[in-house]
């Protein structure tokens, strides 16, 4: 392997014109949107922690909120009255083993009940609760799955010069309790970082704050810290740097899992009210490279991966009849011998291998390939591939997305070259029939679309009408890679 990579942009202008003449010659695999393997793909992993910055709106950052048995004015969500905080806060204790302990030397800080916390403006209060949760589920849960999570104060937080809290996991409180929440507010404070931990990452919250700036998201007022949100699972260990100067002022707010998501399992669907824009709003354009394993969610993707792909054809329609969603005359459904899905990450064209795939993508990889379970079951290949959408000739997106895989080697590369009438290249057989039995048959595959994946723009076209010349066909293309797992033939 060469040292000096193409510059991605390359890559992908390189991945633009091979697929021109790609096009003329591969048939080409429909793509699933809706079924319980997606769901299951999507619980797989997230990142264990993110942060928002909260800059609008005027009325949660106007906020005003009360703090001690007398409700004193404690100022709002992005200006709180320090020296009223301070007079209410009582010295904060911690959990070490069956005690609780105040020792300074591993945590000093002070902290307010959330008995003794009032909003007198209830309705902005749970306003601010909405925007908060909805990040929440973003970042952290599955929003798709349709799990309903509820936000609980459990305290206000203050650190004056000097306040610390070293490494620690927080305790939870019921089953139910699956993260923490924290909004930072308004005040003025130096040090005093967040260091997050878990599986080996590291995240720190002044580093956030410097991209943000950098962004330009977040107006620089002196010190004084724009409010701002980070939220993690209970199982990230974490710790807060002394500060250094100011008071650091921060509401925590514990997050609860409604257990009953009322989720019915989902047949797959290739959508009947298909709209345009399905593969753009799977895309993410960076994914985040820290992942949090979910064993349960890597064995029901295994698991419905089997299931789909062991199913006689006979056994297929009968599930397939207990979902009107399911386009009946689409032939894949019939013959089933790959499950594919978007890798989650965006690799080069070349680095579409074993070796190179990063976080959720190289768990599962992984999970396939090694597990007691499943390595003697499954085969599994990687691919490019191109996500396309495009339109009728009358404008209208009406066929559903659909997928091309990139095969590499001789006959591939031989394919590649020839143009519309060329004759059948010539090759040598036994190689030939090496690379065909390798070959993914796109009509065979079932390809179920996850949403953030890591994919490319290599073209979008609008659509333009018939002026005398040929009708310009809407499109849009999208590159990545897959993963595409099959049976092996022993053990079916
Ligand atoms: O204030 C913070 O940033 C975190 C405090 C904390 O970890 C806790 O109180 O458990
Ligand atoms: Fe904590």
């Amino acid at each position: 392997m060469s040292d000096s990579q193409p510059h991605d942009i390359q890559t992908y202008l390189s991945v633009r014109s091979q697929l021109k003449s790609l096009s003329t010659y591969r048939a080409t695999g429909k793509i699933v949107l809706h079924s319980s393997l997606i769901d299951a793909l999507a619980r797989t992993s997230y990142s264990p922690w993110f942060f928002y910055s909260v800059d609008k709106p005027k009325e949660i950052l106007d906020l005003g909120f009360q703090v001690g048995q007398n409700k004193a004015e404690a100022g709002t969500i992005s200006s709180p009255n320090t020296s009223v905080i301070l007079e209410n806060a009582k010295p904060s204790s911690f959990g070490r083993g069956s005690e609780t302990v105040y020792d300074p030397e591993y945590r000093k800080g002070l902290e307010i009940p959330a008995e003794e916390i009032t909003f007198p403006n209830q309705k902005s209060f749970e306003d601010l609760k909405d925007l908060l949760t909805t990040e929440v589920s973003r970042k952290l849960f599955d929003k798709q799955t349709g799990i309903k999570l509820r936000l609980e104060l459990y305290k206000l937080a203050v650190y004056e010069e000097g306040g610390h809290f070293d490494w620690h996991m927080d305790t939870t409180h019921g089953d139910d309790h699956h993260a923490t929440a924290l909004l930072f507010l308004g005040s003025d404070w130096e040090g005093g970082d967040l260091k997050l931990k878990h599986g080996g990452y590291e995240f720190a919250q002044r580093e956030w704050i410097q991209k943000e700036e950098e962004e330009e998201f977040v107006t620089e007022d002196g010190n004084v810290m724009p409010v701002h949100l980070i939220g993690f699972y209970t199982d990230v260990e974490h710790k807060v740097e002394p500060v250094t100067k100011g008071t650091r002022i921060v509401l925590q707010f514990d997050v609860r899992v409604d257990s009953d998501p009322g989720s019915k399992g989902k047949s797959d669907s290739y959508e009947s009210t298909y709209t345009w824009g399905a593969l753009d709003n799977a895309r993410v354009i960076t994914a985040s490279l820290a992942v949090h394993r979910n064993q349960k969610a890597l064995d029901d993707v295994a698991q419905i991966i089997e299931q789909r792909l062991s199913e006689s054809p006979e056994q297929r329609q009968i599930s397939d009849d207990d979902s009107d969603d399911v386009n009946s005359d689409d032939a894949n459904s019939d013959d089933v011998e790959y499950i594919g899905f978007p890798l989650r990450h965006l690799y080069r064209l070349a680095s579409i291998r074993p070796e190179y795939l990063k976080g959720v993508d190289a768990m599962l990889y992984e999970h396939f390939t090694t597990s007691q379970e499943f390595k003697d079951k499954f085969n599994v290949k990687l691919r490019p591939i191109v996500l396309v959408e495009e339109t009728d000739y009358e404008g209208n997106w009406n066929t559903g997305p659909f997928f091309w895989i990139f095969e590499s080697g001789n006959l591939a590369r031989k394919n590649l070259k020839r143009k519309r009438g060329d004759e059948e290249p010539p090759v040598n057989e036994s190689d030939a029939a090496a690379e065909r039995s390798d070959y993914i048959d796109d009509e065979k595959t079932q390809f179920h679309l996850i949403q953030g994946c890591s994919l490319q723009v290599i073209e979008s076209e609008h659509y333009i009408e018939y002026t005398g010349n040929e009708a310009q066909l809407g499109n849009g293309k999208y590159f990545g890679g897959a993963m595409f797992v099959s049976m092996k033939k022993s053990s079916i």
